[in-house]
């Protein structure tokens, strides 16, 4: 039988279950994704969350549904789960894996689900250490969104690298983003920051800049939904903001993820297909226990769920396969797979 355990994605021989991440972190509430349908609303609402996990857990649910249905419907199955989530590539890296697999049959999808979670877990550890090396003592780092073990099957990419500095007994200080509108950084980074016992700080989206020029912030460290093969990427909006921000003000601006997030299909960032969300996301914020709107109902908004920020305001990128900078990044050794 199956088994496999991540911290917010487990699976028991048919039944996989994932922790939903909206209700984080007042309440830890584990339910079913065993279905296509099951899983697209939890990823719809980000209960399911975090790019290297949506391919992973897409990858496990496709696997799921081909030991019970004709192979003719697979390949429309799998189309359906692509859709879900534009953006991040490591939803169409794990998709790409599972349709590999069909000639084989439903017994391989298994396995290479089960292959490419084990990978995701070891990825991590790997850009977690390489990571680390680039964060010193006493250093003070600002990331936004989350990029932990609750986004992964590991330890996560830039929150990785966190840890891992911790576990080596660096003293960092974590600033941490809240991320509107959808406050990954203020309800999913600060608890795991918190659970790490890595000293941190929340902030507003907003405060970034005077932390900057307080002279406070070292270090930016983020995550990625989807690297080009240029080196532009995707990750949450407001990371854009962060990367100008640390231009200006001569701080080092570091990328974090696996090699599953480098898209080579995608020239430059202007390529990515950016998901718009749910206006009310921004009119209000869903609570734990319900959803609280202070904007006007009908009031107009602008709701990216990702923004791109261009090769040239980055310092290094950092992927379990080495850190590469702008000379790397052109003569393009990030593409280059294990
Ligand atoms: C290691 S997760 C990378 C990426 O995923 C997050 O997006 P979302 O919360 O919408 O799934 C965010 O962009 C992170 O940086």
């Amino acid at each position: 039988m199956l088994e496999l355990n991540a911290r917010s994605l487990r699976v028991q021989g048919e039944r996989i279950v994932y922790l939903d991440q909206t209700l984080l972190p007042q309440q830890e509430a584990w339910f079913s994704c065993s279905t296509p349908e099951l899983w697209q609303d939890a990823v719809r609402k980000l209960a399911i969350r975090g790019a290297p996990l949506i391919g992973l857990s897409a990858a496990l649910v496709l696997a799921q549904y081909a030991q019970h249905h004709a192979p003719e419907t697979w390949q429309a199955v799998s189309d359906r789960l692509r859709a879900t989530r534009p953006t991040a590539v490591n939803l169409m890296y794990c998709l790409d894996a599972m349709e590999a697999c069909f000639s084989a049959g439903p017994s391989r999808m298994i396995e290479r689900a089960a292959e490419l979670f084990m990978e995701d877990r070891a990825l991590c550890q790997r850009m977690a250490e390489r990571g680390a090396d680039l964060l010193a003592e006493g250093d003070r780092i600002l990331t936004h969104c989350n990029t932990g073990a609750l986004a992964t099957a590991g330890v996560g990419t830039a929150i990785g690298a966190f840890a891992v500095a911790q576990q080596r007994g660096r003293n960092i200080t974590v600033y941490v983003d809240e991320t509107r509108p959808l406050l990954q950084g203020g309800r999913l980074t600060a608890w795991e920051m918190a659970d790490l016992g890595i000293r941190h700080q929340l902030v507003c989206d907003s405060m970034a800049a005077s932390l900057m020029a307080a002279g406070k912030v070292d270090k930016v460290m983020v995550g990625a939904d989807r690297i080009c093969a240029n080196g532009d990427f995707a990750n949450k909006v407001g990371t854009y903001m962060l990367a100008v921000l640390a231009h200006h003000h001569g701080i080092p601006f570091y990328v974090v993820a696996p090699y599953t997030t480098v898209d080579p299909n995608t020239a430059r960032g202007s390529d990515i297909p950016i998901e718009q969300r749910d206006p009310n996301e921004v009119r209000g914020v869903a609570g734990a226990f319900g959803a609280v709107q202070w904007a006007p109902a009908d009031a107009p908004v602008w709701n990216p769920a990702f923004d791109v920020t261009p090769a040239s305001l980055v310092s290094a990128w950092v992927l379990d396969t080495g850190v590469f900078d702008a000379a790397a990044i052109a003569r393009g050794e990030h593409i280059v797979r294990p």
